[in-house]
């Protein structure tokens, strides 16, 4: 099963520019979170900061007892190994064939024999559904087989955490539903902690068990899917719907001048619509259950009354409607 991650009050500056402060959330043992944020709210840094590779001023990432924050350069890089990162283009290089590509983490990091090497690898391949593809260049195939690709590396040390950014950037809707499928695929075979960073509103509605988003430098919400999705927040409003009028601006946010301005030409906050919670992804047919969707189940349902009430609504229709009141 996957490592709980857990995070404390975890800020951030580069020189004058504070990108987020006091950060605070768990990411469950095994199920699928979903980080949403307009651009530039440093959606990015935070991964880069759960494995270590940027280090915020204060707080702590907890992950199996070692604090990625505050450790010695060589715990945190023991620790990493934990990780499978999936970066936006995949990150690739271009002049190895993506077999080598894929089977490069365990070169590096293991001592495995070649035939070891090629069973673990070629069996990731067939996860991504890339089989027949492993002596292709990366600059032969397209970018959503690059995505899986690179999937597919960050598959082959068996992480317990799998961190994914943008993994829909420059899909197309179809490729993106599929990428989608493969996630929560993945997760009913590997059971690993997943946190998945996206603008993508097709992800966020059907891939994970928990959401959050980042605005204004801190955490607007973070918690079970259906507290984001049926919140009132302005900013979660906006995002979701896709809409100008709102708290988001062009460059990340608006001031009340714009806001003012805007009202007085007309653009106004639209009513608050109420959202319909779309049924999350199954496994496909074939595949495991999801372990972490019964371990949520009961987790959910421990929590429940503390949840705001249109969430508890939600969550126990969706209950209700797999047949498991
Ligand atoms: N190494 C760095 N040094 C200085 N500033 C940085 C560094 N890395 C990121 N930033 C700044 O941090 C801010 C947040 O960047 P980040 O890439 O995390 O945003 P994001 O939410 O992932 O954006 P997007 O959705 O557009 O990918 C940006 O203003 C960026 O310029």
């Amino acid at each position: 099963m996957g490592i709980e991650v857990v995070v404390e009050g975890l800020t951030k500056t580069f020189g004058r520019q504070n990108i987020w402060q006091d950060l605070t959330l768990t990411l469950p043992p095994g199920e699928v979170s979903v980080m949403l944020g307009p651009s530039g709210t440093g959606k990015t840094v935070f991964l880069k900061s759960l494995v270590g590779l940027i280090r915020p001023e204060e707080g702590s990432v907890l992950i199996d007892g070692v604090d990625m924050v505050n450790s010695r350069e060589k715990d945190v890089y023991e620790a990493r190994k934990l990780f499978g990162l999936m970066f936006q283009d995949g990150a690739l290089f271009g002049s190895m064939s993506l077999f080598d590509n894929i089977a490069f983490p365990l070169r590096e990091h293991t001592r495995k024999k070649e035939s070891e090497i090629r069973r673990i690898v070629m069996e990731r391949i067939d996860m991504v559904g890339m089989l027949g593809s492993e002596g292709k260049l990366p600059g032969e195939i397209s970018g959503g087989m690059r995505k899986r690709a690179g999937l597919a590396r960050a598959l082959v040390l068996d992480p317990k955490i799998i961190l994914c950014d943008e993994p829909d950037s420059g899909l197309d809707p179809v490729r993106t539903s599929y990428v989608s499928q493969l996630l929560i695929d993945l997760n009913a075979q590997i059971d690993a902690t997943m946190l998945i960073v996206t603008h993508n509103l097709d992800i966020a509605a059907t891939v994970p068990d928990n959401m959050g988003m980042l605005f204004r430098r801190s955490l607007v919400t973070f918690g079970p899917r259906e507290v984001l999705l049926t919140s009132d927040e302005p900013v979660v409003e906006q995002f979701l719907n896709g809409r100008r009028a709102g708290p988001i601006g062009m460059s990340e946010e608006k001031d009340q001048a714009t806001i003012d301005r805007e009202a007085l030409h007309g653009i106004v906050v639209g009513e608050a619509t109420e959202r319909r919670i779309v049924p999350q992804l199954e496994p496909t047919p074939g595949l495991p259950v999801r372990q972490a969707a019964l371990r949520r189940r009961e987790r959910v349902l421990g929590m429940l009354s503390t949840l705001p009430p249109a969430a508890q609504r939600a969550i126990t229709a969706s209950f209700a409607a797999e047949g498991q009141p």
